[in-house]
């Protein structure tokens, strides 16, 4: 454009007798062909840019957060908001290939333009001043609204949330049964709403400070341009050159618009920027304390907590104080307690995904924190409750409980037979074949009871684990098959070759008598171990939900 602006200069030069009109026709032709090339081109180069960019990007995000080995980033508010503001604003990212071809391409042109004017007159400079406070204004303003964005983001989440539960099928029945969606949507608009108002008071602000240096760069524009004009009008520059100032006068002014547009995207892509460096750091960080040692190959003394305190990140009180407690090799231990006394989180420990707060877990001496997280994962298999619902064909859907086998279709037959889910999977339309869940063509979707056996399925593919945890996997299960179930773990048909420890969570007495080892935890305390017997003769916890149980069963009412 800037060749063309030219090219017209010197045509009318010419044609009032001051210049060659074929170097201007050569000229005009020139800067036509390089524009439509560039345009070409430059559409084609932002378009593949964009898409490598995108996809590096959602694969960076998903490799740094897989790869701290806790996940307490999930569930401290300020990680949580972070990486939500990240994964909110990819396109923030994407942009940046855009700010960056088109804020070269801007700036390129804007100094050529400049340079071209200011041989016109010096006074055009005043316009480069204007233009960065334009910049600045609309930068600034930009980062207002990021900021309130930010602080509205532990609502934004929340709303998501809610959002999820109202859309997903999953959920489709209680909503509706309990009348709730109208009451759903009600809560995510509110939220919604207060997030809103935060950023749109922050924009307003943006655009007043837009809109005085706005108005400011126009005055110059104005007063520079009639300045110009009247000294060509006058005889002090040539015709050619007024029509020069007039042409890229406009262009000065488009290039002004399209850089304040970049900095205010360039603000937001910084900030999305900043985050995605923290989220790098904190990866790294956290990746740096990883442990390398490996796992023993199978237990010979079994698995201790020695002193183990834990509160989660940013609670007040820990859940669990002081636990001293020895698994033996090869046993069934029940963990038993009220809700919220810490069972679940106590497995969550030997897991491996938190760290405790004070104190040490041992594996056959070893400190789990010098196990390497995934080398320790590998050796560990974990059932719970609200298994993820995978919606595969049942031969995947088992396999992955062992990546390496998940096409072995005699292991999958054999994980299947360990848990007694055969003859379920034997009644589905296509067998092993058949996809589960709902929403595709042909697919079948399962009960709760039967999610669950598929999900005890899936752990059973792994053969030599040395812990296996089992945190309420039968509770949609009959009590009968729960019983039978436990019988296959205890007679040590599913243990496996490692002599590893099972960690039953379950509220059914049932079932607990089953276990070599009872575990009852209180409040966050150890309050009773040993075997059943034993236990129901003392006058603890045990002997107590043991008596409200019986008595329940034998009369039909709470003892
Ligand atoms: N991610 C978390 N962040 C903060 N606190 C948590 C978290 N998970 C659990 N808690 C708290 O820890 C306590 C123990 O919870 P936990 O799930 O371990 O209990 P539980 O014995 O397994 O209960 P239930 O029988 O209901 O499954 C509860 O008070 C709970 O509020």
């Amino acid at each position: 454009a800037l060749g063309q602006a030219f090219g017209v200069k010197v045509l009318v030069d010419a044609v009032t007798g001051d210049g060659s009109t074929s170097l201007a026709f050569a000229l005009l032709i020139a800067a036509t062909c390089a524009t439509l090339l560039f345009e070409v081109a430059g559409t084609a180069l932002w378009a593949t840019l964009n898409e490598r960019m995108d996809s590096y990007i959602q694969q960076r995000v998903l490799t740094l957060t897989t790869a701290v080995p806790h996940i307490a980033h999930h569930e401290r508010p300020d990680l949580a908001d972070r990486i939500s503001m990240i994964r909110g604003n990819l396109g923030e990212l994407q942009n940046s290939v855009t700010f960056v071809v088109d804020g070269l391409n801007m700036l390129v042109s804007g100094i050529a333009v400049l340079a071209v004017l200011t041989t016109v007159h010096p006074l055009v400079l005043l316009l480069l001043v204007l233009a960065g406070l334009r910049v600045w204004a609309s930068g600034r303003g930009a980062r207002g609204i990021l900021t309130a964005t930010e602080k509205s983001q532990a609502k934004t989440r929340l709303a998501g949330q809610l959002e999820e539960i109202a859309a997903a099928p999953r959920y489709a029945t209680e909503v509706r049964v309990s009348g709730l969606a109208a009451t759903l949507l009600d809560r995510i608009l509110t939220l919604r709403a207060e997030a809103r108002r935060e950023t749109e008071r922050a924009a307003a602000r943006g655009l007043a400070l837009r809109l005085a240096t706005g108005l400011a760069y126009g005055l110059a524009y104005g007063g520079i341009l009639t300045f110009i004009m009247n000294r060509a009008i006058h005889g002090h520059g040539s015709v050619g050159d007024a029509a020069l100032v007039l042409l890229l006068s406009v262009q000065l002014e488009g290039l002004a618009q399209g850089v304040a547009g970049q900095a205010r995207g360039m603000a937001g892509t910084l900030r999305v920027v900043a985050h995605l460096m923290w989220l790098t750091e904190y990866s790294g960080q956290e990746q740096a304390h990883i442990a390398h040692g490996s796992p023993p190959a199978s237990l010979h003394r079994g698995i201790e907590l020695r002193g183990v305190t834990f509160a989660y990140p940013g609670a007040a009180t820990p859940t669990l104080r002081d636990i001293n407690l020895t698994l033996p090799a090869g046993s069934v231990i029940a963990l038993v307690g009220e809700n919220g006394a810490g069972k679940s989180t106590l497995v969550k420990l030997l897991c491996g995904l938190y760290p405790p707060t004070a104190g040490e877990i041992l594996i056959d001496g070893q400190r789990l924190t010098d196990i390497a997280p995934d080398a320790w994962r590998t050796r560990v298999t974990a059932v719970f409750q609200d298994a993820v619902r995978y919606k595969l064909p049942v031969t995947d859907a088992v396999g992955i409980g062992l990546l390496d086998d998940r096409q072995d279709i005699q292991a999958v037959h054999a994980a299947l037979h360990r848990v007694d889910a055969e003859r379920m999977i034997d009644s589905l339309p296509r067998g092993l074949e058949t996809r589960l869940g709902k929403g595709f063509a042909g697919a079948v979707d399962l009960s709760g009871g039967q999610w669950q056996r598929l999900a005890l399925a899936r752990s059973a593919m792994r053969r030599d684990p040395l812990l296996r945890v089992l945190d309420e996997p039968t509770s949609a299960i009959d009590p009968e098959s729960e019983v039978a179930l436990v019988r296959q773990y205890t007679r040590g048909d599913i243990q496996g070759s490692a002599n590893g420890v099972t960690v039953l969570i379950t509220h059914r007495l049932s079932s607990v008598h089953l276990a070599d080892l009872i575990v009852v935890l209180d409040n966050g305390r150890i309050a009773e171990v040993g075997a059943q017997q034993d236990l129901i003769e003392g006058s603890g916890i045990f002997a107590e939900l043991f008596d409200l149980q019986t008595a329940a069963y034998r009369t039909g009412e709470p003892g």
